[in-house]
């Protein structure tokens, strides 16, 4: 067995001079440093920066083998050795794809063209969960936001009432039914499939399956169930779950906002590979995210890092960049099974400013921990209300200028006693004003939201996770923390079902619930 590493990463004397320079250095107000990518203003001037760190990036980046392995992710090399497989999702956004990539697109832009010229299907239910779920919705939302001649309903969750709230009200006649699962082993996706069929059935639908289509790495399954061969369309096991927007995954897209949207992000999120592929280290924005990421996770501590979307179409642009980020970087161990004695992946976790200020922005500002932000935006909007996104605008920078800034107990106390107050009062509520700032952010601004920009906004995070796993040295490509609940799950089920379950093997407050919630 290969061993990946000789030196634990905290002891690498690169990674040292790292962390060295991270604490030696501060945030310098007054600098502009900014890299502009694929249409994209990527402003890290709220970010430490040293020559020194530049420097110790280089060197660790080198340490970390960067070349060699970035050429495996991008030209299909085992970049998942733990299951011995490609990440390959950069393929599927080439202009000259492979042939088998090239047909299966073509499969599905004739399909959304037939399906369009046909005037079918007013609506679609699309079902999936996690990656099979997410890309969708967000590229539906950022393109759609104003609505589509198309209804386009998401069935994720187990939850009844979610199938039920997805189907509801619509005409079975008229709808497509969208089953997206790589694995067509996930069972909520299988269970909402099911009673979706059993919709269509109740309503008569003279050929139930020809209303359904399939997306998978599993056509045969997919066969097996019942869908019929040309409703199928298929990707490969060497696209992660949560890459697979960029497959078949997105036709329920292509159906509602267009398929000139999933050119637009493929194209897009090309242009941002090819940077990530040939920019200098200094100037690669997705290499320069990922290492200002681990400064402040790794070396200043930070548990944490909001994502404050100035943008109400990307919400769900939040719920995306937690399972890329969660899913990839949530692990502790290295490539060789060995404890990573540095904190790795953070949380993330936000909301679409300007909610977001009204909801949690205390915290950000006066709390103890606080978290970096990354503030997005687009510079131009897509509506006629100037006045609003003048107002968008102004907070974005506001709230970004207020974490780094701050406000002194001085300063504050002098406003108050300008504003009339009594000196004691002053004093006390400057105590409860001063802000100590200094925090760290980034400035993503997209000109315009376009599918292009969204393309590259997402290959940027992409590609800086894929860096952050590098560094950090762990897998960023599975994701073996969720199986166990699953596993548990089943077994959990069958007891509440039946009543059979060896009860010792559950903690006694599972045992508890099982009683309670066994059926009768
Ligand atoms: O597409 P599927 O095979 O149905 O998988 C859906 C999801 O399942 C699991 O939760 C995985 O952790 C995710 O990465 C995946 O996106």
């Amino acid at each position: 067995m290969t061993t990946h590493y000789s030196t634990p990463l905290h002891q690498l004397p690169e990674w040292l001079a790292y962390t060295d320079a991270i604490h030696t250095s501060c945030i310098n107000t007054n600098h502009l440093r900014l890299l502009k990518v694929a249409g994209l203003t990527l402003d890290l001037s709220a970010q430490r920066y040293s020559p020194e760190i530049e420097k110790a990036i280089e060197q660790l980046l080198t340490a970390r083998q960067l070349t060699t392995h970035r050429e495996l992710l991008l030209n299909g090399g085992i970049a998942n050795p733990i299951e011995n497989r490609p990440a390959w999702h950069t393929m599927l956004r080439q202009p000259r794809p492979l042939p088998e990539v090239a047909e299966e697109r073509n499969r599905v832009l004739e399909f959304v063209r037939r399906t369009d010229s046909n005037r079918r299907w007013r609506n679609i239910v699309h079902i999936g969960i996690g990656g099979s779920d997410w890309g969708v919705r967000l590229a539906t939302a950022a393109f759609g936001y104003a609505g589509t001649w198309r209804n386009i309903r998401y069935v994720a969750n187990i939850d009844g009432h979610a199938i039920e709230a997805g189907l509801a009200g619509l005409d079975p006649h008229d709808t497509l039914i969208v089953v997206a699962t790589k694995s067509f082993t996930t069972a909520e996706t299988l269970a909402n499939a099911e009673r979706a069929l059993e919709w269509l059935k109740a309503a008569k639908v003279p050929n139930p399956y020809n209303n359904i289509i399939a997306i998978t790495a599993k056509p045969d399954v997919a066969l097996a169930w019942g869908v019929p061969k040309h409703n199928i369309f298929k990707f490969w096991s060497w696209v992660g779950g949560r890459f697979s927007l960029w497959s078949a995954v997105g036709v329920a897209a292509g159906l509602t906002v267009g398929s000139n949207v999933l050119a637009g992000l493929q194209s897009g999120a090309h242009a941002m590979d090819q940077h990530f592929l040939n920019a200098p280290i200094a100037e690669n924005a997705p290499i320069q995210l990922a290492m200002a990421d681990i400064a402040n996770r790794s070396i200043l501590g930070y548990g944490s890092r909001n994502l404050a979307v100035y943008d109400s179409r990307l919400a769900n642009l939040i719920p995306y960049l937690q399972q890329l980020e969660m899913e990839s970087l949530g692990k502790s161990v290295d490539l060789d099974g060995n404890p990573i004695e540095v904190p790795t992946g953070s949380v993330v976790w936000g909301m679409p400013g300007t909610d977001a200020q009204h909801t949690f922005f205390q915290w950000l500002h006066q709390g103890t921990d606080g978290a970096p932000v990354d503030f997005i935006v687009c510079q131009k909007a897509d509506h006629r209300y100037t006045d609003h996104h003048r107002q968008l605008l102004a907070h974005c920078l506001a709230q970004r200028e207020a974490l780094l800034n701050g406000k002194t107990e001085e300063e504050a106390y002098q406003e108050n006693l300008n504003a009339g107050m009594e000196e004691e009062r002053a004093r006390l509520i400057a105590k409860h004003r001063k802000l100590a700032g200094g925090k760290p952010s980034n400035l993503i601004v997209l000109p315009q939201l376009t599918p292009f920009a969204l393309g590259a906004l997402l290959a940027l995070y992409e590609h800086k996770v894929f860096v952050e796993g590098l560094v950090w040295g762990l897998n960023p490509f599975d994701q073996w923390g969720v199986e166990l609940g699953k596993v548990l799950a089943k077994d959990i089920e069958k007891a509440l079902a039946s009543g059979q379950t060896d009860l010792q093997t559950h903690n006694s407050s599972t045992s508890y619930w099982i009683e309670q919630f066994r059926e009768e």
